[in-house]
């Protein structure tokens, strides 16, 4: 079992989190969690935060020379502001001059529409919405990425996979409609201010989110998630919850903003019909094996892989933290007010895009491992060879 788990505030000392049930002897570098860290920060659209903010990452358990030692791995990012944000936030007199420009901890009695702040207050009682933002905020999907960079290692050092994402949409600019692209296309994709698959989809996104800024307004959009190279069979069809598609749409809408998950070509397939929504097995190789006409199902089928490339979307909605200001109430006079207003992103769908894979990643690190299990990843591999060969020979045997 694969579990995971994180604690820290948005504007606290700092993140950390925990992985637990990972495999001894998979190779990973603080190097390769930065690289996944600066991924999430960058794109089009961003707070200001995101420009300064560091992301020092620090292993305080499980790993050691490199290797995983099939402990918990314990993870701890810093928060650069977190100097100015104790003053910030003291429950004690700090005098202005000490606080740097920003603003005294006054209580944040003018709760966001489509933020955590009013449900969490009117849920634990609080008469602000402080500590409610502060741990509902996508700071904390930065632990979830830390993560998320162990599962990726682990899959590909297992069997090979690599997982990648794009931007289809934002707000009303989408990508065109053509064929999936590779692995190392979808790798490029990273070096596009909206990481999206080409230059016409890349211009209509930016000029999108421009035209959102200057409206003093926010915009979300949806992300894909593929993931190359995986073998049939993760997941199951036995039971409801080991269908991999039920586990994946769980662990992608518990990202902050996501509202919608499609698997494969998901609401589209409602509006086919039957011959035209599956994708049909071509048995010209057979009985050396089958190949498939397309792969509108995203490689899922009865909750299993079937060994096409595994695609899953996230429709993520606008930030709720809305320059404009929305109408909303003031819970300390009880009179109508304009929702709190601070420093925020306009469009958080390229980063979003990261944390996704993250999430993706855990879930198929998690279903590798009920598939193959071992306390090693040599053990785990010997497994999965083993299994490979299984299916290999799936296809040689005669079938009665
Ligand atoms: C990567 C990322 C960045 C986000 N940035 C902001 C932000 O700057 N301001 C904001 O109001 N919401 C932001 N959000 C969304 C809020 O965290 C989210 O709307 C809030 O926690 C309420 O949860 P819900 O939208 O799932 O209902 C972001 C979400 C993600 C995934
Ligand atoms: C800090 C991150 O995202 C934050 C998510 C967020 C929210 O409300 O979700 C609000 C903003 O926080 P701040 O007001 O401190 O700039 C974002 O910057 C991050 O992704 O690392």
């Amino acid at each position: 079992m694969l579990r995971w788990i994180t604690a820290g505030e948005s504007h606290g000392p700092a993140l950390t989190a925990i992985l637990e049930g990972m495999v001894a002897g998979v190779e990973i570098t603080t190097d390769e969690v930065s690289a996944q860290l600066a991924r999430r920060r960058l794109g089009f659209g961003r707070s200001p935060r995101m420009g300064f903010e560091a992301d020092h990452v620090e292993f305080l358990g499980g790993v050691r020379h490199g290797l995983t030692q099939g402990g918990p791995i314990a993870v701890k990012i810093d928060n650069t502001e977190w100097p100015k944000w104790e003053k910030v936030m003291s429950a004690d007199p700090v005098d202005a001059s000490e606080l740097e420009g920003l603003a005294r901890n006054e209580p944040l009695t003018r709760p966001r529409p489509g933020h955590a702040d009013l449900p969490g207050m009117l849920k634990y009682g609080f008469d602000e919405a402080r500590p409610v933002l502060e741990r509902a905020s996508a700071r904390e999907t930065a632990s979830r990425t830390a993560l998320g960079t162990v599962a990726r290692a682990f899959l590909r050092q297992l069997l090979g996979v690599e997982i990648v994402s794009h931007v289809v949409s934002i707000g009303r600019a989408k990508a065109s409609e053509g064929p999936l692209p590779g692995p190392a296309d979808l790798a490029a994709v990273d070096e596009s201010p909206v990481r999206a698959f080409g230059q016409e989809a890349t211009d209509a996104m930016v000029a999108e989110v421009e035209q959102v800024k200057k409206a003093g307004d926010t915009v979300g959009g949806v992300v894909e998630v593929i993931a190359y190279g995986l073998p049939p069979g993760l997941g199951s069809h036995v039971h409801w919850d080991r269908r991999l598609d039920a586990r994946l749409a769980g662990a992608l809408m518990g990202v902050q903003a996501m509202k919608g998950v499609e698997v494969g070509d998901g609401f589209t397939t409602a509006e086919r019909w039957g011959s035209e929504a599956h994708d049909e097995i071509d048995a010209s190789a057979a009985p050396n094996g089958v190949t498939r006409r397309s792969n509108r199902a995203g490689g899922l089928e009865g909750g299993m892989t079937n060994g096409e490339p595994l695609r899953v979307r996230a429709a993520m909605k606008p930030i709720s933290t809305v320059p404009r200001a929305l109408s909303t109430v003031d819970v300390a006079t009880g009179e109508a007010a304009v929702a709190i207003h601070q420093r925020s992103d306009v469009c958080a769908v390229p980063r979003a895009g990261v944390v996704l894979e993250s999430m993706v990643a855990l879930v198929l690190a998690e279903a590798a491992l009920e598939k193959f299990g071992g306390d090693s990843l040599a053990e785990s591999r010997r497994n999965a060879e083993s299994y490979l060969e299984s299916v290999r020979e799936f296809w040689e045997r005669p079938h009665r």
